[in-house]
């Protein structure tokens, strides 16, 4: 499965979990029935969590970053699943400012306001 697909394809479980939730223990279906309170406070404990990994030296420390971005995206794909924002948006999103630079991006942002 491309990396790209995965995304995809956990969207698409979040909102079957959402639509048709499970009888069995599903983290997500209780991430989305206890709402955004606890969803954000995942994404704030996964960030505090990324920062710690980041400082950790060599290969250890590597591995863990990967671990807990994971876990910080897939908490941040979940708050998209609860709001019905759909991936595509986001991907659509990221290719509107795809080969802009960020600095320029944010000076047209000051002037559309
Ligand atoms: N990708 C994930 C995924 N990534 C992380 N997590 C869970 O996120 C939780 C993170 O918990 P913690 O904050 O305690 O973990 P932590 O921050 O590493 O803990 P410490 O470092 O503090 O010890 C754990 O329960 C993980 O299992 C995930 N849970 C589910 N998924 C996907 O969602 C699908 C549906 O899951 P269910 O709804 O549970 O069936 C699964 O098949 C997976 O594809």
């Amino acid at each position: 499965m491309s990396e790209s697909s995965v995304v995809s394809n956990l969207m698409a479980v979040i909102a079957e979990r959402k639509a048709r939730p499970p009888a069995d223990r599903s983290y997500v279906v209780s991430l989305l029935q206890a709402g955004d309170p606890k969803i954000l406070g995942k994404i704030a404990e996964e960030a505090a969590e990324v920062v710690a990994a980041a400082a950790e030296p060599g290969d250890g420390g590597r591995d863990h970053l990967v671990r807990e971005a994971a876990d910080l995206i897939f908490h941040a794909l979940v708050l998209l699943g609860r709001h019905d924002v759909p991936w595509p948006a986001v991907e659509a999103e990221l290719g509107r400012r795809f080969g802009i630079s960020g600095i320029v991006e944010k000076e047209s942002r000051s002037s559309q306001s």
